[in-house]
């Protein structure tokens, strides 16, 4: 199985409507991938908290622009895309906008096949964690011979949601992102762990460029369930990183070395 993950330049030069463009044909030049994986809220950049409102759009239906360019993208190479996120414009409980950092995954038939809406909100009490709204549900997505367990940026910090996903079934941790530069060095372990710990694949992709005045740390990296990195952007410039994996390696892992088997604590 070929992942390739296109770690997208995000600038502010550039409108998102062209970016959007960009972006999908990109996609449908990886027609050669099995799964393709975009980053976090690469239309807006997820620094760019001032344009998160004006930005946001539904996951489906009328006015869904990045889902619809993406699901195009996905039929035409024939892939699974996992689209990264983008903002999205929902309705509360009570009628009011409600925004999520939600993330999209399509079948090879351009269908929307999951949604995840991140969890951990980053930010503290700034930024994303004051506008959007907090996600509250894992999610794993089935694919013909793996299961996909999702998480958005700054969840890589909380190894409790990879736990739950892999308690789940999920043997591949997909895991888009904005990640600055500044805290590179932690990416880099975070993916890493996360592999060991939950003897999964990671497939972790980053940004590559300035939003908001923040230098993206790039780095796009896959580690395999013994927490090899097969393949690692070595910079942050807009490239395609890519690799074969071999979803029977996790069952292979997980036998020979049946640490998940020791678990205590649920
Ligand atoms: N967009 C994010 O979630 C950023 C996370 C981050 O900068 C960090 O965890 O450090």
């Amino acid at each position: 199985m070929r992942a390739s993950l296109i770690q997208i330049g995000v600038n502010q030069d550039e409108t998102v409507e062209a970016r959007r463009a960009r972006v999908a044909a990109l996609v449908r030049e990886q027609s050669a991938a099995d799964l393709v994986v975009l980053p976090e809220l690469w239309t807006v950049g997820a620094f760019a908290v001032d344009s998160f409102r004006a930005e946001a759009e539904p996951v489906r239906g009328p006015g869904a622009r990045t889902a619809e360019a993406m699901s195009e993208a996905a039929r035409e190479a024939r892939v699974w895309l996992h689209a990264g996120s983008v903002v999205e414009r929902a309705t509360g409980e009570s009628g009011e906008t409600v925004l999520y950092n939600t993330a999209l995954v399509f079948s090879p038939d351009g269908d929307l096949a999951a949604t995840y809406r991140k969890i951990h909100r980053f930010g503290f009490d700034r930024g994303e964690a004051a506008l959007m709204s907090a996600g509250t549900a894992p999610v794993t997505v089935p694919l013909p011979d793996t299961t996909l367990g999702l998480a958005t940026c700054y969840d890589l910090r909380f190894p409790e949601l990879f736990r739950a996903l892999t308690r789940d079934g999920a043997e591949l941790l997909v895991v888009p992102a904005g990640w600055p530069a500044r805290r590179a060095a932690h990416w880099s372990l975070l993916a890493r762990a996360r592999a060991v710990e939950n003897q999964s694949y990671v497939l972790a992709c980053g940004t590559a460029g300035t939003h908001a005045g923040v230098p993206q740390a790039g780095r796009s990296v896959i580690v395999d369930p013994w927490g090899e990195t097969l393949a690692e952007a070595e910079d942050a410039e807009e490239r395609v990183v890519t690799a074969d994996l071999d979803p029977a390696y996790v069952a292979k892992v997980r036998a020979d070395f049946p640490v998940l088997r020791d678990r205590v604590l649920p």
